[in-house]
């Protein structure tokens, strides 16, 4: 509110009554520059409130994926990216479980490359890696999303077949060594043919775990190398 004053005057000093003008153009202009104030203020809120939602966010996605690739390096092979034995545990069992429950059966193949160390020897350890890799494309396209396939080290490779009878995991198998047969490695020049061998067994109701059948594969896998490699043998 504005004030006037009135000033009582002497002889000398004729009375004046003084009112002071309001200065509208001044209040305009404060109110002008209170709201812009108001403006900027608001936008700086929001501007931190949005960057702040912004670097949270970052944080969460890259702790997400930090986790989700320590997972996935934990419970898969480097080379291949097929699951190691860490996850053969988990899931051997899980398996045996599934099978015991809803009474169904479960095969176990056991596959190993041929001459393996012979194609290190010639080509190097790094032909070789690509070796195996490709080995693992062809039994991963091969198998059903039910399957597991699994590399532990080595040129070696598991495969779990649930719901599978060792009958059907013996076709199977074959199906995959004519498959791995009929697709070799190439690298500038060079074509590298390779072969598997391969055992097979089928878990049986008594079996608390895969062990035993486990073994009955590995006993098969070493009756192929021996009978002269490239094939499968099932043991019962
Ligand atoms: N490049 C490469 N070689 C590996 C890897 N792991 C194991 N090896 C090699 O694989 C070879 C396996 O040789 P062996 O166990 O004698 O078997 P093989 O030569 O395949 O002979 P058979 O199995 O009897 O047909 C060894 O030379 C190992 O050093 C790997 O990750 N990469």
């Amino acid at each position: 509110m504005d004030n006037i004053i009135v000033n009582q005057s002497t002889a000398s000093n004729p009375i004046s009554v003084y009112v002071p003008q309001i200065d509208v153009e001044n209040s305009k202009k404060s109110d002008t520059l209170r709201a812009s104030q108001r403006l900027i203020f608001i936008v700086i809120v929001l501007s931190v409130f949005i960057f702040g939602i912004v670097i949270i966010r970052t944080f969460l996605t890259s702790s997400a994926k930090n986790t989700k690739s320590s997972l996935q390096e934990a419970n898969h092979d480097y080379l291949t990216n097929l699951l190691n034995r860490r996850s053969f545990e988990l899931l051997a069992q899980q398996a045996v479980a599934i099978s015991e429950r809803y009474k169904s059966d479960l095969s176990i193949v056991s596959l190993d490359i041929d001459h393996f160390k012979s194609i290190n020897e010639q080509y190097g350890q790094a032909l070789g890696d690509k070796v195996i890799q490709n080995v693992a494309n062809v039994i991963q396209k091969n198998c059903r999303d039910s399957d597991s396939v699994f590399r532990f080290d080595g040129e070696a490779f598991l495969i779990l077949l649930p719901q599978t009878s060792i009958a059907d995991a013996t076709k199977f198998a074959d199906k995959v060594r004519n498959k791995i047969a009929s697709a070799p490695t190439f690298s500038d020049k060079l074509i590298i043919e390779i072969t598997v061998s391969g055992g097979v067994a089928q878990w049986q109701k008594a079996e608390i775990t895969l062990e035993s059948a486990l073994k009955r594969a590995d006993k098969g896998l070493v009756q192929a190398k021996q009978q002269g490699r490239d094939r499968i043998i099932n043991i019962s």
